[in-house]
């Protein structure tokens, strides 16, 4: 039998296993950011000269490329390595990355910097007190609890949200000195009563504001917890008793048998628990997972199960019942919350009764047959109804019927159906791709706090913590109220941890910070699971990470010199970046890296409606359409006239050569090139299929089960990363072309983990097309030292809007390196001179 421990990292003392990143400098140039890249990085091949193929691998020795032979594959494993160690590091589990929040006047908080900085720690006390104004009254009637600081002739009284509600020095010095619990004492007009000693590190990790505010925070170990094992009760039955089992309660059996090998039980309620909700005395039964579903569960899966069943039962954190799941992608979080659900419909701790009668399942829309497909693969369509709302199943369907006990739906449905879905008492509520719930003023987040169900669990593949303020929108839904009011997490949490990791903080600034983060996070950490990627590569084919620079045809270069010469160039090197005019050069300089005819076409569209995006972008194009010759017609563009759509294409004859039955996932960012991707696919005979924003939902399923279907023909998926990305399985095609790069990393690790996923069979081949010389390098290089700089993973709705550019980083990116062959090498130290000809 195995009664699994609770996952590792909330076991034991939850500190040791925080990884907590010291403020990291922001924004590095990306050159010297590129001097941070592992030196593992080597540049391997050089393909079609001009252009060149960079490996991520960890032998460096090994160097020939040519698409993988099975003698190959062996290799090739040593470059999967190294991107998964690269991968891994670059999403640490429960870190606190925080260097995009800034939100507040660090000024604020300080305790009278002026006069305590030059007293040392020890000196510095804490009390625990209640205030009341000064009065002769003889009965005081006391107004508040609150925290008051004693640093020598200063002293700072702080209320229960975190608030200065008095400070100064004390006009006796004596009385502070000698102060002690049961003393009363006058300071700054209020009369105040010592009710404890508080200890620095009470203070310093901020749970002296909470345990005053009477909060039942954290189960069995907080003091309030143990208040309820104080009351002795006798209803409760003795968890392994053998009564309880057998004699009088014959009905209350465990579903399943806890003894058998291999079973998966979930922890047994502790007396508290029972207190709590097992009032009418009924036996405890184990609950055990299904043993269909165990045999296909990987050991992460059960943790997670028995993760989620401890969250939701309330057991982790006293009468709190949501958890965030926030594995990686690809991890299968999907079967984690199949398995819960029909645990939970089935099954219960106290006297066997099912916990939960009706689940609620919000997802993006695209997902949405995904979630009936796995349950479907997991549980077959006998166990449990399932409703998934599509065009022809209406949530009334589901209203009426008492057939079916899970709702799956998407967000904006949940919205327009709100007022009949209220009508269900829904007793688990699960939302995928739940990092959207982040902002807590929007529609959704109401909707569905309005529903009032308590077991409230979010998905995600996306780290949580990179941003306080959507941290707290996040754990405020699934757990409401752990973390105090906002005013109060501002203050205790939020701005020490912000001001800590400013340059300037001072070091008693650091220490508080560093020490509210880290109580912050013991706290969220009992119901936050984060698992990465490396704990299911042992179960996926290799996968072999293929960087390929490409050199810029003659009309590129043209352009990409004209556009830099341009008026709109030369205003964003002076700073004047108002209008962000940059952000408009950037974006032509990537379409023109894509194919110059992108750039024709937007001039001619511009031109046409005159609608120029203010001056700067009329001033941007001047010129540019003489560059091109006279008769230019973007429909009939050639692929000579991009560097990368040459490599693309003789890539994709390889492939189609040497791995005739191997499929290919193609990945733009942009419609528009997707289009001209779509029409070589046309041009030389590929079969392909597309999805992106304009697909239908409703018809989004059937692409991908038809694609990933072994009868397909279809060669290529073509796919819109942002649009369609988030969490479909595309495991039919085995090569995965990066056509363009993103500013944020998680877009394209996003669309990897497509590829690369449970159910993938073959070897995963990526590639990364990257012009050589030009902003799709740079974009490159700060992608890795970003990476390699603070080890997280930023988050998915990123934008280079939300990137602030020095004019210095400005004018990195505003140059063309023509007299390389491959920038990112050179600033490698490579010793490989990076002119092996592997081609043929
Ligand atoms: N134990 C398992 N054995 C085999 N396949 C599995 C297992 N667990 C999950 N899978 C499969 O792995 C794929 C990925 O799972 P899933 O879609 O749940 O990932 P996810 O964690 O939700 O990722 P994302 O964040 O991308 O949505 C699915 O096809 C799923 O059926
Ligand atoms: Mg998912």
């Amino acid at each position: 039998m195995r009664r699994s421990a609770a996952p590792s990292q909330l076991q034991g003392n939850p500190l040791k296993k925080l990884k907590f990143i010291p403020p990291a400098r922001s924004n590095p140039s990306p050159d010297e950011g590129i001097t941070k890249m592992s030196p593992d990085v080597k540049l391997i091949e050089v393909v079609g000269s001009p252009n060149t193929f960079l490996q991520l691998k960890s032998n460096p020795r090994i160097c020939s490329l040519n698409l993988p032979t099975e003698g190959s594959a062996r290799e090739i494993n040593h470059g999967c390595n190294y991107s998964e160690k690269h991968c891994s590091e670059a999403s640490v589990t429960a870190t606190l990355d925080l260097r995009h929040t800034v939100h507040s006047d660090p000024k604020e908080i300080t305790v009278s910097k002026g006069q305590e900085e030059e007293e040392p720690d020890s000196l510095v006390k804490y009390f625990s007190v209640v205030w009341c104004k000064a009065s002769k009254k003889k009965h005081k009637k006391w107004e508040g609890d609150a925290v008051l600081i004693v640093k020598g002739k200063s002293f700072t009284l702080k209320d229960l949200e975190g608030k200065d509600i008095g400070r100064g020095m004390a006009y006796k010095l004596k009385e502070l000195e000698k102060i002690e619990e049961g003393h009363r004492v006058m300071i700054g007009g209020k009369e105040v009563e010592v009710m404890g000693i508080i200890s620095p590190d009470d203070f310093n990790s901020g749970r002296c504001f909470q345990l005053g505010r009477g909060s039942p925070a954290i189960s069995s170990s907080s003091q309030a917890a143990k208040k309820c094992f104080s009351n002795p009760f006798k209803s409760v039955c003795k968890p392994s008793s053998k009564e309880n089992r057998l004699g009088g309660f014959q009905d209350c059996k465990p579903r399943h048998d806890p003894h058998a090998p291999n079973s998966l039980v979930m922890s047994r309620p502790d007396n508290n628990h029972q207190w709590m909700f097992n009032k009418k005395g009924f036996p405890v039964v184990d609950v055990v997972i299904d043993p269909h579903l165990v045999y296909h569960l990987r050991p992460h899966q059960k943790e997670g199960i028995m993760f989620l069943y401890e969250c939701v039962m309330g057991m982790r954190v006293n009468g709190r019942c949501g958890a965030i799941l926030a594995d990686e992608m690809g991890l299968g979080k999907t079967l984690q919350c199949i398995s819960l659900i029909w645990t939970l419909q089935c099954q219960g701790p106290y006297g066997g009764k099912p916990v939960v009668k009706k689940t609620l399942i919000v997802t993006p829309g695209s997902l949405v047959n995904n979630w009936r497909k796995e349950f479907q693969k997991w549980l077959g369509s006998e166990r449990i109804k399932i409703f998934p709302v599509d065009q022809d199943h209406k949530v009334e369907e589901f209203t009426r019927s008492p057939f079916y006990s899970v709702l799956i739906i998407s967000y904006e449905m949940l919205l327009r159906s709100l007022d009949q879905i209220k009508n269900v008492k829904f007793g688990l509520l699960i939302c995928d791709e739940g990092h959207r719930l982040k902002n807590s003023a929007i529609k959704t987040t109401a909707a569905l706090i309005s529903l009032s169900c308590e077991k409230r669990v979010i998905l995600t593949g996306t780290p949580v913590q990179n941003d306080l303020q959507e941290f707290f929108a996040l754990i405020d839904f699934v757990n409401p109220g752990i973390l105090g009011s906002l005013s109060f997490y501002r203050r205790v949490y939020e701005e020490p941890i912000i001001i800590s990791r400013q340059p300037s903080a001072s070091e008693e600034e650091k220490k508080l910070g560093e020490k509210r983060a880290v109580e912050l996070t013991c706290l969220t950490g009992l119901f936050i699971l984060r698992r990465t990627q490396e704990v299911i590569n042992k179960y996926l084919p290799p996968k072999i990470e293929n960087v390929v620079f490409c050199r810029p045809g003659a009309l590129q270069i043209e352009l990409y010199r004209k556009l830099l010469n341009s008026q709109a160039v030369r205003f964003c090197l002076q700073g004047l970046l108002g209008n962000s005019p940059h952000l408009i050069c950037i974006g032509a300089l990537k379409k023109l890296c894509n194919h110059p005819c992108l750039l024709f076409k937007s001039i001619k569209e511009r031109e046409c409606s005159s609608t120029w995006d203010g001056k700067e972008e009329k001033s941007l194009y001047e010129g540019l359409v003489d560059v091109f010759p006279a008769d230019y017609n973007p429909l009939m563009f050639t692929e000579e006239e991009s560097g990368k759509l040459q490599v693309l294409l003789k890539l994709l004859a390889v492939i189609h050569e040497l791995r005739p039955t191997e499929k290919v996932v193609l990945v733009s960012n942009y419609t528009q090139t997707l289009d001209i991707l779509q029409e070589v696919c046309k041009r030389h005979g590929y079969t392909y299929t597309r999805l992106d924003g304009q697909t239908p939902v409703s018809q989004r399923q059937q692409i991908v089960d038809s694609f990933n279907s072994k009868y397909s023909s279809d060669f290529i998926f073509l796919l819109s990363s942002k649009a369609g990305g988030v969490g479909l399985n595309l495991i039919g095609g085995s090569h995965l072309i990066l056509y363009d790069i993103d500013w944020n990393p998680a877009t394209d690790i996003q669309a990897m983990s497509r590829v690369w996923r449970d159910g993938q069979k073959n070897p995963v081949h990526v590639y990364r097309l990257l012009t050589t010389g030009t902003i799709e390098e740079k974009i490159y290089q700060r992608q890795i030292s970003k990476q390699d700089l603070s080890g997280a993973v930023v988050d998915l709705t990123k934008t280079s809007e939300h990137i602030p550019f020095s004019v210095e980083e400005l004018k990195n990116l505003f140059t063309l390196h023509e007299s390389s062959h491959c920038v990112t090498h050179d600033l490698l130290d490579c010793e490989c001179t990076g002119d092996q000809d592997g081609t043929e």
